[in-house]
């Protein structure tokens, strides 16, 4: 068995029964199977047992990037200060026809060198060409969510078989690499897919018992349209076509009446909140607090580094918490502690994950982040949620561990060459430049 014991550190759980131990933890395999003040009894350490001085490290879970698009890591900067239609259908699209599956990878293992780094151990990703996305998670050690996205303005016959594609790629790689990779099936949006298209996902991730993901009500535009081509907002819609009988996670979910957020929290819909994005587009502010009031399940995303343009959760941590003191008035809206279970503990719940991972206690999955708290952002140690929360950033993180295996070690990812990752992606984005 392989052990790995942590000595004298200080550990932020997210389990609201014991918010931070200063203590000790013991890994074995892929999981937690001691945290406590006290040591660890003799009796469960095995003699090969591999001890880390916890001193000067702050350890939280992981964190959980719920809505992304990896790849796009090639165009973060290319298109700035634009809507999100623009940006999308002017910028983003014909970049995105152009890349062929070498970007996709380059693109792919750039983001997920940034998330391990910035302390993310599970992303959830929406995009094509989702082999390369699934071996490149495979390789690197992180968590994912991976599912074919799947717009479907085109042909009849080109809608069949990106259908197709996208049950056989959330069918084959389900469970895979030792159960870090799950897989969902994603049409990309209300307004890119017909209803009668998006009515086949419904019937598909019944069939074989998936989960659903989408873009929904991220514009005010695009809610206009919604009621414009098919007399509804986009909640009602997706609700009409069943998009929510299955386990459902919308993206953005900016523009929401109280109508709309109850029939969320009635359907047991999950969101993902996208803060950064949400503000660079111009889309918006979600309602938050109003959400999280009426028990829907939230986690945070980045959406990708083209709309970001970073891909630290930290970032989104921070702006969740204060975001929406500003904009309510109400400096209790959104609590440290709370903001940093959005990217922990209730991200987890978002995808259905909350009992393995999200939470630093016996029984889950060990992943986890240890950030370095001996530096000055992090002193006087008054209260070490406050700080990551208000005061740190993914640069602070120095190791990061995905189901007990070690994949950044001060500050380098363990499993990638990250200077070929950089020249690679350099590399692609002026051959996409250049067409
Ligand atoms: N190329 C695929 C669809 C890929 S799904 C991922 C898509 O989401 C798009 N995307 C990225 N961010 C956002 C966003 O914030 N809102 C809507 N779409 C987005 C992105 O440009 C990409 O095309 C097809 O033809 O079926
Ligand atoms: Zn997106």
């Amino acid at each position: 068995m392989k052990q790995l014991w942590i000595r004298n550190g200080l550990f932020v759980t997210m389990d609201d029964s014991t918010p931070v131990i200063k203590g000790h933890m013991v890994i074995s395999n892929d999981a937690i199977t001691y945290i406590g003040e006290q040591e660890p009894e003799p009796q469960s350490l095995s003699e090969s047992v591999e001890k880390l001085d916890g001193k000067g490290l702050a350890f939280l879970p992981g964190l959980i990037n719920t809505h992304g698009h990896a790849a796009m890591s090639l165009l973060r900067g290319y298109s700035d200060d634009q809507n999100l239609q623009v940006w999308l259908e002017q910028k983003m699209w014909p970049m995105e026809g152009r890349y062929v599956a070498a970007d996709t990878r380059a693109g792919t293992a750039l983001a997920i060198v940034e998330m391990l780094r910035t302390g993310t151990t599970t992303f959830l990703d929406m995009y094509d060409r989702m082999d390369e996305v699934a071996k490149v998670t495979e390789q690197s050690g992180i968590r994912g969510v991976l599912m074919r996205g799947v717009i479907g303005l085109c042909s009849e016959e080109e809608q069949k078989a990106k259908l197709e594609e996208a049950i056989a790629f959330a069918l084959e790689w389900n469970g895979r690499a030792d159960g870090r990779i799950t897989t969902m099936l994603s049409p990309h949006a209300p307004y890119t897919c017909p209803p009668a298209y998006i009515e086949k996902f419904v019937q598909a991730a019944h069939d074989h018992s998936l989960a659903l993901h989408t873009h929904m009500s991220e514009s005010r535009a695009e809610v206009e349209q919604n009621v414009r081509d098919y007399g509804v907002r986009p909640v009602e819609h997706l609700h009409r076509l069943g998009f929510f009988s299955r386990p459902a996670l919308v993206a953005h979910a900016v523009h929401l009446n109280d109508e709309e957020i109850a029939m969320l929290a009635e359907n047991g819909v999950s969101v993902a909140h996208n803060p950064v994005s949400n503000l660079k587009l111009a889309s918006g502010i979600a309602r938050l607090p109003e959400l999280l009031r009426a028990g829907v399940k939230v986690g945070l995303g980045t959406d990708s580094a083209a709309s970001n343009n970073n891909l630290d959760l930290f970032q989104e941590i921070t702006m969740a918490a204060l975001l929406h003191k500003g904009v309510s008035g109400d400096p209790t809206a959104i609590p440290a502690t709370e903001a940093l279970k959005l990217g922990t503990s209730l991200g987890a719940a978002s995808i259905w994950k909350e009992k393995e991972i999200g939470m630093l206690k016996a029984g889950m999955k060990a992943d986890m982040a240890a950030v370095n708290i001996d530096q000055p952002q992090y002193f006087p140690l008054t209260d070490i949620v406050s700080h990551l929360v208000y005061a740190g950033s993914g640069k602070d993180v120095r190791h990061v561990w995905v189901g007990g295996k070690q994949v950044v070690k001060d500050g380098q990812c363990t499993l990638l060459d990250e200077e070929k990752i950089r020249k690679e992606a350099q590399a692609a984005f002026e051959r996409l430049l250049n067409g």
